[in-house]
């Protein structure tokens, strides 16, 4: 094996393990473990994300009344998360492999002590040669504080963990430029930084996804630009793992080629906790503009024409440019409050340091 990478993060999307029924793939399962086993043999570390547990579930109970769309989730991951962990177990078991299971919600990043924590958990597991399988635990994650779908759970998790990779197999080959059923598209092999590809992807989802390829395809950007490859493959493919990184010339898969900037540990937690703004920053087209160039800048009061929202000193902002676009978030150096009293002065602190702020 080519032994190119060292920690890599594999996303396990739900139409992967789940039958067309919404029974759990078994068959897939194992083969699947059987590959994450053999790379966690030869050296590199492994963490997986893995969906499913509604999937699982819902083959397992059979409500007596109709439940609305939560109650079902509640129910079916709650059945279903216990009975995926525990075939993860033995199918590891067999390979002499432990692994953990790690739950975690949305909130469970907010601030970056929390994001300390959930990154200590892992490192600890993976120094243990224990392999962390990660959900979003959905029998408390509701509405807004869920996750979008796990692969914006896979994105935060690579890039806190300082994958290398991160594999989303899903149920296609990769993205392809048009619709994935019409004979005349085909996958799109490579993606480079600022590539549009809105046009492509449809609204369609599989039978069991949350997401769709919109959210996968804006969080590998994301996740690109931080500097870690990602690579969006068909988890139905017999040994795609393994072929990925043995073969990755030859293995049908679209690769997000990674930015060579390296992105600070602070400013990937940032990058990770737009959800969690407390407020925005409106800045003038001439700070728009030096932002947008390559120098590292921060935002000073200068360049600032409003604020929105209540903050305080080290919560989570937005940075809308004149235009009203966003164009990063970052920490605040200090509340609304006091920034809104230094907007448009001269020689004040920056009301957001270069060092916490991520330029989207
Ligand atoms: N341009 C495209 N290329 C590939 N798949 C696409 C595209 N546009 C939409 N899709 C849909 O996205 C689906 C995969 O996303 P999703 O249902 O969220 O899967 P998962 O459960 O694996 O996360 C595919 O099955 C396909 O129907
Ligand atoms: N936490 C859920 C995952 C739902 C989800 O977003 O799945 P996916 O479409 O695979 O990204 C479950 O385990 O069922």
């Amino acid at each position: 094996m080519k032994q190119e990478f060292t920690r890599i993060a594999v996303k396990v999307g739900s139409n992967v393990l789940a039958r067309r029924d919404g029974t759990l793939d078994v068959t897939r399962m194992s083969a699947l473990v059987d590959q994450i086993a053999e790379l966690h043999k030869s050296g590199v570390e492994i963490i997986l994300i893995s969906s499913g547990a509604v999937a699982s579930g819902r083959s397992e109970v059979h409500p007596q009344k109709k439940l609305d769309s939560v109650d079902q989730r509640q129910l079916f991951s709650a059945v279903g998360q216990a009975k995926l962990i525990n075939r993860y177990y033995e199918l590891f078991r067999e390979h002499g492999i432990t692994v953990g299971q790690v739950l975690t919600t949305k909130e469970s990043f907010s601030t970056r002590r929390h994001y300390l924590n959930q990154k200590n958990c892992m490192t600890v597991m993976l120094e243990n040669n224990v392999i962390p399988i990660v959900n979003e635990n959905d029998t408390i994650s509701v509405s807004e504080l869920m996750f979008t779908d796990n692969d914006e759970l896979s994105g935060l998790i690579a890039s806190m963990m300082d994958a290398q990779t991160l594999i989303i197999l899903s149920n296609i080959d990769g993205i392809y430029n048009g619709s994935p059923s019409d004979p005349d598209s085909s996958v799109i092999r490579e993606i480079g930084h600022g590539k549009d590809l809105s046009n492509y992807i449809q609204a369609s989802k599989s039978s069991f996804g949350r997401g769709g390829m919109l959210t996968k395809t804006n969080i590998a950007r994301k996740v690109a630009d931080e500097g870690i490859t990602v690579i969006i493959a068909n988890g139905k493919r017999d040994n795609i793992l393994v072929a990925l990184l043995e073969h990755p010339e030859s293995t049908l898969c679209t690769r997000f080629i990674p930015s060579c900037e390296p992105v600070s540990s602070v400013k990937k937690w940032i990058a990770h906790s737009e959800g969690f703004a407390k407020g925005e920053i409106h800045i003038n087209e001439c700070a728009t503009e030096v932002l947008s160039s390559e120098k590292a800048v921060s935002i000073l009061p200068i360049g600032i024409t409003h604020i929105e929202g209540e903050f305080e000193k080290d919560d989570i902002v937005r940075i809308i440019d004149f235009q009203g676009n966003q164009v990063g978030v970052g920490k605040a150096n200090c509340n609304s409050q006091q920034a809104k009293e230094v907007i448009g002065k001269h020689g004040k602190k920056p009301v957001v340091h270069y060092d916490y702020l991520y330029i989207e």
